[in-house]
């Protein structure tokens, strides 16, 4: 019996497999029967270490990598055999790939150039002044606004990745794919740019799917996460849902939480600051109490953080308070564990 396919993108039992080189090196099943449905406007991330597979599945949806099984389908119609260039699909990778010699505007316009509909038609032409408002009305989008006559080689990272941005969302693709667009940018910026990312991909109604190995960003940018490992989903939710139940520790720790305590038979995870010292302010739920070494302390946004081994449980991030009461390494903290910090694990 076969599912219906919903609306959107739908991929079913897909395997992605590298041959062996020719230093016969063994073949790489790079995407292990993998299935995912991502509904018309929804954001949907591939989260995963460097690795298992997230671009794989990326290149194998846009039709860039021949598929060793399973299928790719777009509101039920199966794209085995619709090139790259006519599934309407977009793209848009860690480099945007901006022409030198055009500006910033024509960098845009040439996302509106000698398209093809999504049915495979061509396009209608537009006439200057169209172009010009598309292209006007995209740059707004993407947060620049003014910048149509600026050459490409004055801008900086994160406005180049913009304008990239910009240019894929030129012809309305039914699918954006991105693959790691923010990761050449220092974190700062990432954060940004991530949201301003959602903000650009919700204004204009794009479906999209967001390969990143940064948790922040794809929770950031994303409805749904796919946490994939070794070619595989290990989970997929909401970002909320991931992070209230997480499948295994792996998943967790992969999202940030920084330790994991059994107890009685079952397990929970961690978040960092999930330890309190005892007696600095009262955790609400609170739990058991612990003993901890401080290894080393640092202050971040004016607050001293201490790292602590923690018998039984390992190493934490403990919140310690004003830099001023900070304890010295070797010294011992009694903790309290915040039950709200923390997320119950399968056994
Ligand atoms: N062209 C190729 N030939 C052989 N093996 C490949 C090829 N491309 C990718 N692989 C292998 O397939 C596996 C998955 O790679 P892929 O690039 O899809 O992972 P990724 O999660 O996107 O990693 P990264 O975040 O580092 O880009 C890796 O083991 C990689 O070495």
């Amino acid at each position: 019996m076969t599912t219906p396919a919903p609306g959107g993108l739908a991929v079913r039992d897909l395997v992605v497999t590298y041959a062996p080189d020719a230093r016969g090196a063994a073949p790489v099943r790079a995407v292990d029967r993998v299935s995912l449905d991502v509904a018309r406007g929804e954001i949907l991330a591939l989260l995963g270490p460097s690795g298992c597979g997230k671009s794989s599945l990326l290149r194998a949806v846009a039709g860039l990598e021949p598929l060793a099984d399973g299928s790719v389908t777009w509101d039920g119609t199966d794209l085995a055999r619709t090139p790259v260039h006519e599934r309407g699909f977009g793209l848009m990778f860690q480099d945007g790939q901006l022409f030198a010699h055009r500006d910033v505007a024509g960098n845009v316009a040439y996302g509106l150039e000698g398209r093809t509909t999504v049915d495979g038609r061509r396009a209608p032409r537009r006439t200057r002044t169209e172009t010009t408002a598309r292209v006007d009305e995209l740059l707004d989008v993407v947060g620049l606004t003014g910048y149509g006559r600026r050459a490409v080689a004055t801008l900086s990272g994160g406005e180049r990745q913009r304008v990239a941005l910009a240019r894929s969302l030129a012809p309305r693709p039914r699918l954006l794919l991105l693959d790691e667009p923010l990761s050449a940018l220092d974190r700062e910026l990432r954060e940004r740019l991530a949201v301003d990312l959602r903000a650009a991909l919700l204004t204009t109604g794009t479906t999209a799917v967001f390969v990143t190995h940064d948790q922040d960003e794809a929770f950031t940018v994303a409805d749904r996460v796919a946490v994939m490992r070794a070619g595989r989903f290990a989970q997929v939710g909401t970002p909320a849902q991931l992070w209230a139940e997480p499948a295994t520790w792996e998943v967790a720790s992969f999202l940030g939480y920084e330790a994991r305590l059994d107890v009685d038979g079952s397990a929970l995870a961690l978040a960092p600051g999930a330890l309190r010292v005892v007696g600095a302010g009262s955790a609400p739920g609170a739990g058991p109490q612990f003993r901890g070494t401080v290894r080393a302390v640092h202050v971040r946004r004016g607050v001293a953080e201490a790292t602590v081994d923690v018998v039984s449980v390992g190493r934490v991030t403990v919140v310690v308070g004003p830099p001023a009461l900070a304890p010295v390494p070797g010294s011992e903290l009694d903790l309290r564990l915040d039950l709200g910090r923390t997320a119950p694990l399968p056994a």
